[in-house]
């Protein structure tokens, strides 16, 4: 059967930012294969090998009629939706770009400090953002059942977050960590930096009531795993996620993509998406 969807106008048209990375090629093969969107642009950064040749073929599959381009600007025009995880400083960059114009930028990446947030939360006065450091729909769930435990249980339960990932992740800790550290400081009604203890090391002193601490594992090809540990005295609960397959991810940015098309100008995020 022939495959009209390239033509089919109205179907939403989706650009892949960093399409040489290990979720860009997942993001777009998962692009590809909906009926509900199609692949009209990829983008990597200036230098890769993937410039130029047409985005299936660089991937080592079939041909999608699609150039990797190093310019978002022209990647981006005619489309609705911008699927970008990569690096902060390629985020940062393209959120104006995304904005100016009119295309919806969905950001999985993260690793981003407070200053890269201030740069995209700029653009959100004219452009459609949905940001969340994991798109999977169990961690979401996870971060209000953490948020609901962090309220119920009272400071005599320490709260430590553990995670662990692949070899190749640049960033500690992980952007669900930070998410799950948030949701947990919410219900117990304080900001985040207010309760935050980086990876301990050395003569730390005995740990802090009410603190939030959080530890990194690196290793192997482990995709995701988190676990938000409440230890109090006789008891622990332990409320965990492992992500066993990338394409996780890649569903829920896809989601993401389409339910940002003709959303009004703000900063969104997985919740809003999923509605929960
Ligand atoms: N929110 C979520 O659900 C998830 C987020 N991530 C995050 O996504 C990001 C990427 O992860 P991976 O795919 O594993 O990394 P990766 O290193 O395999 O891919 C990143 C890609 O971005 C490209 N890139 C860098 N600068 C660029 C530029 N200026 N223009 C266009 N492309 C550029 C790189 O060349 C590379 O291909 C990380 O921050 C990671 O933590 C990863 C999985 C799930
Ligand atoms: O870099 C990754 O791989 C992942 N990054 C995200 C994070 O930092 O939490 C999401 C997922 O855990 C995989």
């Amino acid at each position: 059967m022939t495959d009209t969807r390239a033509d089919d106008s109205t179907t939403p048209g989706i650009v892949i930012m960093g399409a040489s990375g290990r979720m860009g090629r997942m993001l777009t093969a998962a692009v590809v294969a909906s009926p509900a969107m199609r692949l009209v642009g990829a983008v990597e950064r200036p230098g890769s090998d993937w410039i130029g040749q047409d985005a299936g073929e660089a991937a080592g599959g079939a041909a999608l009629g699609v150039v990797v381009t190093e310019d978002a600007d022209a990647a981006l025009a005619g489309a609705q939706a911008v699927i970008d995880f990569t690096t902060p400083a390629a985020t940062v960059a393209l959120a104006p770009i995304a904005a100016q114009a009119g295309v919806v930028h969905v950001i999985g990446t993260t690793g981003l400090t407070p200053d890269d947030i201030a740069a995209i939360d700029a653009v959100t006065d004219r452009g459609v953002v949905v940001r969340a450091g994991n798109m999977s729909l169990g961690v979401n769930l996870l971060m209000q059942l953490t948020r609901k435990v962090a309220q119920a249980l009272d400071e005599s339960f320490d709260i430590e977050i553990v995670e662990t990932h692949h070899r190749h992740k640049v960033d500690a800790p992980s952007g669900t960590a930070l998410m799950l550290g948030e949701a947990a400081a919410e219900g117990r009604g304080h900001p985040l930096d207010d309760l935050y203890v980086a990876a301990r090391d050395g003569i730390t002193g005995a740990r802090e009531t009410g603190s939030i601490g959080f530890s990194a594992i690196r290793g192997g090809d482990v995709i995701g795993d988190h676990e938000v540990i409440f230890a109090g005295e006789g008891e622990r609960i332990i409320l965990s996620h492992k992500a066993s397959d990338r394409t996780l991810f890649a569903r829920g940015a896809l989601k993401a993509a389409l339910w940002g098309v003709g959303k009004a100008p703000g900063h969104y995020d997985m919740l809003d998406v999923l509605g929960l």
